[in-house]
């Protein structure tokens, strides 16, 4: 079978508009397409015919998507699964992912993540068969997972999004870059990562270097032999060896003595690190998290952070969203700290105008301000329901010109980023990549010019600084008409 082959899909979805919607785009792709409204109906399917991708929803009327999953696995032979939600925690993501599933995909979703999901799931269950493996079994569904997993609270797509990464790459060993401006949740994401992976039952280590003694960084980390250095009395562990089998997270990588990153490349390439004073390799058992709030990407391009180190670290990066881009987040989030604190009818003790006045502040430290503030508030309050009032004021934020530099920031790191999707998704055949950049990027340049200027080609050419001819040949190739901005236009 090469990737251009027809694939058997199996849609189950009770929802018909969403069959349907699905069996058209995957038809177009040239699959043969078949689907069930349950999870039986598809196990039956299954049952009767080889399939190669099944794409399978969690909330289905008899039989639930997570519970039927592993059965899906076992009369596929390990066909690749995508499980899709409407609503996905994170227990939802990472019972997916231990029950066999191959992908996530949140609804609602748009066809062209649908088709790249399903795109790379099939290429992956083919690279599996072209190297002739046994199919893996089912994983065992893993009741017996902590409990108490389920700390990070959000409900926003973002947060969504956050839980199925998490649970992507929980289960393999790989490092993972956790971003995002102080306060995040960053932390908070390194545990669950370690709680939901193998490692689970050894060391947690988070260690920030930047809180350790400079001149002893590598040695906190490494260890040292006796007499490495003035005052190294006896043979010491480091860090690495203490966490052996478990999870490291390295906070605020980017503080990282530029001669401490080269050795923490080693361990992320090799495997391998030496004691402080030795020459004697030791094999490095830990899985190395990484965070940062700040853009390491800059710090590349000002030299202050290996480019080698970054672009290993980046390859499964986690970003936070700050909490004022996700206001929907911070009602869950109240109703949870009020509840662990165990305030008095902690459900109706935000009220939703207070919950607008609370979406409405800045969040300048994100979540830990948002909990701050909320426990002042609740003391203020003493048990009735809370008040604007009862809140300390908002922290002042960085200057707008800090901001727009963020954003620049941002986005040269989010460019790098998707550089880099582009390559790994693709490495053979990646090329165009300039020409397909273009394509994502320039409609969205052209729309806004022509939003601000109402829909005057002149001005939008003006703004754009080319010429109007080439406005409109721009626009003609990419299907834009005068009606069609607002509609292009990504949804706020
Ligand atoms: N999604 C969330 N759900 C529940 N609590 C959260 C969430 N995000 C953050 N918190 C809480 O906010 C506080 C700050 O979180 P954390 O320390 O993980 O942030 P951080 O991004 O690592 O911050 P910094 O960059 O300053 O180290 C903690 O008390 C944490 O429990």
């Amino acid at each position: 079978m090469t990737e251009s082959d027809p694939a058997n899909v199996l849609v189950v979805d009770d929802e018909s508009s969403i069959c349907w919607a699905l069996e058209r785009l995957l038809s177009e792709e040239g699959h043969h397409v078949q689907t069930a409204g349950s999870a039986e109906r598809g196990l039956e399917i299954a049952a009767e015919q080889p399939i190669d991708l099944v794409i399978l929803d969690v909330r289905l009327p008899k039989q639930d998507g997570i519970a039927a999953l592993p059965e899906f696995v076992r009369v596929t032979s390990g066909a690749p699964i995508v499980v899709m939600t409407a609503f996905g925690d994170l227990k939802t993501a990472v019972a997916a992912m231990q029950n066999g599933a191959s992908d996530y995909l949140i609804k609602p979703f748009s066809l062209e993540n649908v088709t790249q999901t399903c795109r790379k799931a099939l290429m992956a269950a083919r690279a599996h068969q072209r190297a002739n493996q046994e199919p893996e079994a089912a994983p065992s569904s893993k009741s017996d997972a902590p409990a108490a997993v389920n700390q990070l609270v959000g409900t926003s797509p973002a947060m969504q999004q956050v839980f199925r990464q998490i649970a992507l790459v929980a289960d393999s060993d790989l490092s993972v870059l956790i971003t995002g401006e102080t306060g995040t949740g960053k932390e908070l994401v390194a545990a669950a990562i370690h709680q939901h992976s193998r490692r689970r039952d050894s060391t947690y280590l988070p260690v920030a270097p930047v809180a350790m003694n400079p001149d002893l960084i590598e040695s906190e980390l490494f260890g040292h032999v006796k007499g490495a250095f003035t005052g190294a009395a006896a043979d010491r562990a480091g860090l690495f060896e203490r966490a052996a089998g478990g999870t490291v997270l390295l906070d605020e990588i980017g503080d990282l003595p530029l001669g401490t990153q080269v050795k923490l490349l080693r361990v992320l390439e090799q495997g391998e690190y030496c004691r402080v004073g030795d020459v004697e390799p030791k094999q490095a058992d830990v899985r190395i998290l990484a965070a940062t709030h700040c853009d390491l990407s800059a710090a590349v391009r000002n030299g202050t952070f290996r480019e080698d180190l970054f672009y290993r670290l980046a390859g499964a990066q986690l970003h936070l969203t700050p909490l004022r881009n996700r206001p929907e987040d911070i009602g869950p989030l109240c109703e949870s700290f009020l509840k662990q604190w165990n305030y008095p009818a902690a459900a109706d003790a935000i009220q939703p105008e207070l919950l607008s006045a609370l979406a409405a502040r800045p969040w300048h430290g994100n979540v830990r301000e948002l909990k701050n503030a909320l426990q002042h508030a609740s003391v203020v309050a003493r048990g009735r329901p809370l008040v604007i009032s009862d809140f300390p004021q908002p922290t002042p934020g960085k200057s707008e010109s800090a901001s727009s530099t963020d954003v620049v920031s941002r986005l040269q790191a989010d460019v790098a980023r998707w550089m880099k999707q582009q390559i790994d998704s693709n490495p053979e055949s990646a090329s165009d990549l300039h020409e397909s950049f273009l394509r994502v990027t320039e409609p969205i340049l052209l729309e806004m010019a022509l939003e601000q200027t109402s829909g005057n080609r002149v001005k939008a050419a003006e703004l754009l600084g080319i010429h109007r001819g080439t406005l409109r040949d721009r626009l003609r190739t990419y299907g834009i008409s005068e009606g069609s901005e607002k509609e292009r236009l990504p949804k706020k």
